[in-house]
């Protein structure tokens, strides 16, 4: 296959598309403007997708900075905000208040036209599952300190969480104060500050159980939350993948100030077994008491530089520097925590707090992993879930109770950790509102998202970022700030434990700890009730997106300079994109830091938000731009290249329809892997564009297409479309076709390939994203696409009303909904997503309706077809088309080149 220098070398002499491009941005504004003209009323239909785009405006009036101003991040009131609709749930606990709360965003109304008959045509009815309907929105996680319980108060009422009572008939959308409104709460505090809560907010607190909230929160977790339960062994995460059919019985420890232990044997039942005073309380108090620390946080930084040798008595010690082997005990083995401290003339000064801080947090850990082994050992019971804030994802506290659990049970029992470990409560207090919609949701139906601009870091609101831009862009600055401290490597246990009875001493001595903010691994869920898992999917509890694993540290580092080095090109072209004026360009300056500083987040823990793929890291470039209200940053690229392809659509499907079946199904997927070239998420191929003309470029890897391709099933997949040997293979029913880029990719490569596919009487469902990702298209342009390649091509046109396509662009067609017998339709849906990858667990429910008469599947592009679902299995025939655009993807999953081409053909399995 050609490569970089073959492909440059051809366009030497030609116009460039550089040129191309300083003549339209001339005329940007003006295609702005008719863009947004054009597109006003169909833009209406993607908002049933919330994504960050779709977020309400903060009311700012009346906003106050509460308390010192001096403060690094004081605490903003903004009295008249409210959230769409919110609820809100506390865990008020003896050392930390947990909030869970609820924003929601209202549904905008979808009339729109096509949605509707599409409806019609998919057989999807509009009544809901539920006897009432279920909200989308975003569940925030945040802690206060409870000796801090007026910062607290003040957050709420900042947000005014208060205000979204319950209303008997579920949600309320009062946005007025409630004068009964009650607020559910948990812990001990629930009862110490009601009173509080009433005079401050004029709330009352209803009280939940606490056993039974804790349970709940788990129980939900474990069961809806994706990459939610971890095991940490000697400085490993690993995600645990839980069997929702296969969770119970299991034994919850949650350390908090205190500790309890329950068994768990399913939902709301439970029995508390065991616990133990000696918890999280006792480590920050007595901690704070040995060594004057000042923050929980400073406590944990000094264990990191201890070595409890110097504290602790160890076998060695008592035996003369041995180990005690008959009963397989190190010299390294702590015989006595604080057992040194007796013998030797020495008062406190006398001791490092750091050495004091390592002994006590291991001395705490060790016996809270002994008892809940014990209990675990009493009732038989293989599983433990440690929760509460003391874990604080702390690597080494985490690792010291995973060994005591797996040395003392000799490996029998497993020790596991939940990203949401301190706020079981809370949560569980929540799921208590009465149909609040949540006990019978998936995991699909929530969609992780980095906690972007979240004013909620911690407690505070670091800035006001929704709404008021540039307020979100000091907070931005504010963060980077924070980001540079906060970027510290995670501690690691040591790498040769004894094995025996415990640890040398942690390696990571000298690190700092990560802080209290960037230690919370949470990010904000996402709740979108319309999601669905993709029907034909062969195995979905099996199927893993991401292609590429990025545990591999050296994968990681190649995509995060990949995308580091992309980063100034796309600042450009989205400044470009919104008028290139100051305001543009602040955003776009805010807009590379967030990017950059997530990206240096996720380097030092790549397992910050759950199991980190590439589609996770090309989704939040996306999500980062749609923060900073880039909602489009390729529109002109991508107008420019649909109107130069539409140009030459008529002459392409002219030399088609002279070919004959044989020849033109393989001009045909030529097509589509020649045209997959037009993609500006690859460095190369942009470095190709200042080359030639898009039209001069479509030429050259049309002319490069010799097969065989690096991966070719072709002649696999022309035998049963065509058959061999005389007989006729009966055509597929539906095929969903899964678009990519806009320009010559789909209106060159695609359209072609459906039009084919509808002569032959197959139903063709256009599949493309629901919002802008890079240039591809979507599925609010395709359409009018559609329309205007219609004009040249009967088929399309027929299918295309039938389809109920042409709708708005073709007036004369009164009743656009009448079955029209000469075609079978082309239609479009909306995928659900807004990234260059798919990721087919979680897809629109008008897509999954789609595919329950589908027989075929085509994937599309790089993204689609190789960072992710490369390896899924479906349930029904299957085509993978892509030509892979990066060298080092081509070696590593090809063993190719860049350019070469992937035609993966596989049956229905
Ligand atoms: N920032 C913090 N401030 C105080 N304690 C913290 C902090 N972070 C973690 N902790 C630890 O978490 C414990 C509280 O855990 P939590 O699950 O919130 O329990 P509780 O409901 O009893 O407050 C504290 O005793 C302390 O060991
Ligand atoms: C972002 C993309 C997956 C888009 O490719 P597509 O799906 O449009 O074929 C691809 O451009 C990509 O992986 N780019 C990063 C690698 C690079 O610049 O080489
Ligand atoms: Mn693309």
């Amino acid at each position: 296959m050609a490569d970089l220098t073959t492909f440059t070398s051809v366009f030497d002499n030609n116009d460039t598309i550089k040129e191309e491009e300083q003549q339209h941005t001339q005329g940007r504004e003006a295609a702005a403007n008719i863009l947004l003209v054009d597109m006003a009323p169909a833009a209406s239909s993607a908002t049933s997708i919330h994504r960050s785009s779709s977020r309400p405006q903060l009311d700012l009036s009346g906003a106050a900075i509460q308390g010192n101003i001096e403060e690094r991040d004081p605490t903003i009131l903004l009295p008249n905000q409210s959230d769409d609709i919110s609820h809100l749930a506390l865990d008020i606990g003896g050392s930390l208040i947990k909030l869970v709360y609820f924003s929601r965003h209202e549904d905008r109304p979808t009339d729109d036209k096509r949605k509707k008959s599409l409806k019609e045509r998919l057989g999807v009815s509009n009544g809901t599952r539920r006897s009432y309907p279920i909200l989308g929105g975003r569940l925030h996680f945040v802690k206060f300190e409870t000796r801090k319980v007026n910062e607290c108060l003040d957050f709420i009422y900042s947000k005014q969480l208060h205000r979204g009572g319950i209303d008997p008939r579920g949600w309320s959308s009062e946005t007025q104060v409630n004068e009964n409104a009650i607020i559910k709460a948990t812990g001990g505090g629930a009862y110490k500050f009601a009173d509080m809560f009433k005079e401050r907010l004029g709330v009352s607190i209803e009280k939940e159980d606490e056993m039974d909230c804790l349970v709940a929160g788990a129980n939900f977790l474990l069961k809806a939350i994706r990459h939610e339960a971890f095991t940490h062994m000697e400085g490993q995460k690993k995600f645990v993948q839980i069997d929702q059919n296969d969770l119970f019985p299991y034994l919850l420890v949650n350390v908090g100030s205190g500790v309890s232990m329950i068994k768990v044997d399913g939902d709301g039942k439970f029995e508390r077994v065991s616990g133990t005073n000696v918890g999280g309380g006792t480590y920050w108090g007595l901690g704070r008491l040995l060594t004057k620390c000042k923050s929980f946080d400073e406590l944990l930084e000094l264990s990191q530089r201890g070595d409890n040798k110097e504290v602790d008595m160890l076998v060695g010690d008592i035996y003369g520097g041995m180990d005690y082997a008959k009963i397989g005990l190190s010299a390294s083995t702590i015989a006595s925590s604080f057992g040194k401290t007796i013998s030797e003339n020495k008062e406190l000064e006398d001791y490092r707090p750091e050495d004091i801080s390592l002994s006590l947090l291991r001395m705490i850990s060790y016996n809270i992993g002994q008892i809940a082994y014990l209990n675990a050992l009493r009732f038989g019971l293989k599983r433990i879930f440690f929760g509460g804030f003391f874990i604080r994802g702390h690597a080494y506290t985490m690792d010291t109770i995973s060994f005591a659990v797996h040395f003392w049970s000799k490996g029998d029992a497993k020790a596991m950790f939940l990203r949401h470990e301190g706020f079981l409560g809370a949560l569980g207090a929540f799921m208590s509102y009465e149909k609040h919609g949540l006990d019978d949701l998936m995991a699909h139906q929530f969609v992780e998202r980095f906690p972007m601009g979240a004013p909620c870091v911690g407690g505070k609101i670091h800035g006001p970022p929704l709404g008021d831009l540039s307020d979100k862009i000091s907070w931005m600055e504010k963060f980077v700030q924070k980001g540079t401290e906060i970027i510290a490597p995670v501690p690691m246990a040591p790498p040769g434990t004894t094995g025996l009875g415990g640890f040398e001493r942690p390696s990571s001595k000298g690190e700092t700890l990560r802080s209290d903010d960037a230690a919370l691994n949470v990010g904000v869920l996402h709740l979108i009730p319309t999601l669905e898992v993709f029907p034909l999917l062969a195995d979905p509890k099996t199927y893993e997106p991401n292609t590429i694993d990025l545990s591999d540290h050296s994968e990681l580092e190649y995509w995060f300079t990949v995308l580091s080095e992309h980063l100034p090109d796309l600042v450009d072209k989205a400044v470009a994109s919104e008028g290139g004026t100051d305001d543009a360009r602040r955003r776009g300056d805010a807009f590379a830091r967030a990017f950059s500083a997530h990206l240096a987040r996720l380097m030092e823990e790549p397992a910050a938000y759950g199991k980190l793929g590439l589609a996770n890291l090309l989704e939040l470039r996306e999500e980062c731009l749609r923060e900073f209200q880039f909602l489009d940053a390729y529109r002109t690229i991508k107008q420019r290249e649909n109107e130069a392809s539409l140009a030459v659509l008529p002459d392409l499907l002219m030399e088609l329809d002279s070919m004959s079946e044989e020849s033109r199904l393989l001009t045909l997927i030529e097509g589509v892997l020649a045209a997959n070239i037009f993609d500006w998420g690859s460095r190369a191929c942009v470095e190709l564009y200042h080359k030639g003309t898009i039209i001069e470029i479509y030429r050259m890897s049309r002319k490069k297409m010799q097969r065989p391709w690096r991966v070719d099933y072709f002649d696999a997949f022309r035998e049963r479309m065509l058959g061999s040997g005389g007989n006729k293979p009966v055509p597929h029913k539906r095929a969903l076709l899964f678009v990519d880029n806009s320009g010559a990719d789909v209106i060159l490569g695609m359209l072609p390939l459906a039009r084919e596919l509808l002569r032959r009487g197959t139903e063709v469902v256009l599949v493309a994203n629901s919002l802008p990702a890079l240039n591809d298209v979507t599925a609010i342009e395709l359409p009018e696409i559609v329309a205007e390649a219609a004009k040249h091509c009967d088929v399309l046109r027929k299918a295309a009303e039938a389809g109920g396509l042409l709708m708005d662009a073709m007036i004369n067609i009164q009743d656009a909904s009448r079955d029209d017998s000469s075609s079978v339709p082309l239609m479009v849906v909306e995928n659900g997503c807004g990234s260059p990858c798919i990721d087919l667990r979680q897809v629109s429910s008008e897509l999954a309706a789609a595919a329950k008469d589908a027989d075929l599947i085509i994937l599309e592009g790089m993204g689609r077809a190789l960072h992710t679902n490369y390896n899924a299995r479906f349930r029904c025939d299957t085509l993978k088309l892509a030509m892979v655009k990066n060298q080092r993807l081509a070696e590593k999953l090809v063993k190719g080149n860049i350019y070469d081409c992937v035609c993966r053909y596989e049956p229905a399995s």
